[in-house]
């Protein structure tokens, strides 16, 4: 059996259950506040904090987890970190006081003859952030609310996630430096995965076919299948539109006369365009589908 640690609640909740949802990994929770759930076969999902994810991983007490780089990061456990799984995208920042003298991490030198005080959630991050500029800086723990630190003069700056900006907006505060880029990892007690050579245990094949689905379900996201008519002597102008996994799929249209059918796998993000060409090109009766899963 495969443990695998989810957030229970929170920013990666929804998003981590929709993916092994994807992944043919169905979570089915005896009711909203159950603490384990079958996944099917030999998966089982544990809910527990997001937080506390890195350590449960790291200690083996589950075999894998979903949860953020930036808690990864501050647990400074050795981890595994297998795939990035593209949702829960923030950054841990430095901010100051709109109104302070602090713009650009240049200025995070000493205050009023003392070093900085530094309001976060993340002390590790935050320790490792200012040693590594040559700054020296008083780390002040909070466990949340971070925001209000500077307005209340327990801290200069604070360190902390954003990712639209509105919250440090809100709050009167003003982005100073980037620390730390985050988006959700899928993460295994390090040893898990069989090295190079080394017969995979059942636990390692488990790990193995679970990163496989995960990974098809991400790469499937970002893709599209687009099926067209276009005509036979523009094929060569529409093989460059259509680059596909190993160049689109030509077929015979029955009666299709001066036209034949291409299918390929092309890019979602620059769909508008590729159909724009298409329909340039000569191509009639487009068809673009989202697909399930693509494994290379
Ligand atoms: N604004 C955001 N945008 C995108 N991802 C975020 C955002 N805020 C947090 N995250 C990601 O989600 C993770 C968990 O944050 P979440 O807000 O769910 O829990 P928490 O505030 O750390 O703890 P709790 O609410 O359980 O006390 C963060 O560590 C980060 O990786
Ligand atoms: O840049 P923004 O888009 O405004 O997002 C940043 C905010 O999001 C997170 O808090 P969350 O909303 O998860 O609330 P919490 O403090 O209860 O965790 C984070 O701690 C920031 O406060
Ligand atoms: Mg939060």
């Amino acid at each position: 059996m495969l443990r695998i640690a989810l957030p229970n609640k929170g920013r990666l909740a929804d998003d981590a259950r929709e993916l092994f949802n994807d992944a043919g990994l169905e979570v089915r929770v005896r009711g909203d506040r159950a603490l384990t759930a079958s996944l099917g076969g030999e998966f089982e999902a544990i809910f527990v904090r997001a937080a506390d994810i890195p350590e449960f991983v790291a200690d083996g007490a589950a075999d894998a987890g979903v949860t953020g780089w930036d808690l990864v990061c501050e647990s400074e456990r050795p981890l595994d970190a297998l795939l990035d799984l593209g949702f829960g995208r923030c950054r841990i920042v430095v901010a100051a006081r709109e109104d302070s003298a602090v713009h650009t991490a240049d200025d995070l030198g000493v205050h009023d003859g003392r070093a900085v005080r530094v309001a976060t959630v993340f002390p590790r991050v935050t320790t490792r952030f200012f040693a590594s500029l040559g700054r020296e800086a008083t780390v002040v723990p909070i466990s949340g609310a971070v925001e209000i630190a500077p307005h209340l003069g327990i801290a200069d700056v604070i360190v902390d996630l954003t990712s639209t900006g509105s919250t440090l907006k809100v709050n009167g505060l003003r982005e100073v430096a980037t620390v730390l880029e985050s988006s959700a990892r899928l993460i295994a007690t390090p040893g898990t995965m069989p090295a190079a050579g080394e017969t995979a245990s059942d636990k390692a094949r488990a790990l193995d076919e679970l990163v496989a689905a995960l990974a098809s379900v991400l790469r499937a996201r970002d893709r599209r299948y687009v099926m067209a008519n276009v005509p036979r002597a523009a094929l060569d102008r529409v093989k460059e539109v259509l680059p596909g996994i190993s160049g689109p799929t030509v077929i015979d249209i029955m009666n299709g006369g001066t036209h034949v059918a291409v299918h390929a796998v092309v890019a979602a993000a620059t769909i508008y365009r590729t159909i724009a060409q298409l329909k340039a090109l000569g191509g009639e009766g487009i068809l673009v589908t989202r697909i399930e899963r693509l494994m290379p």
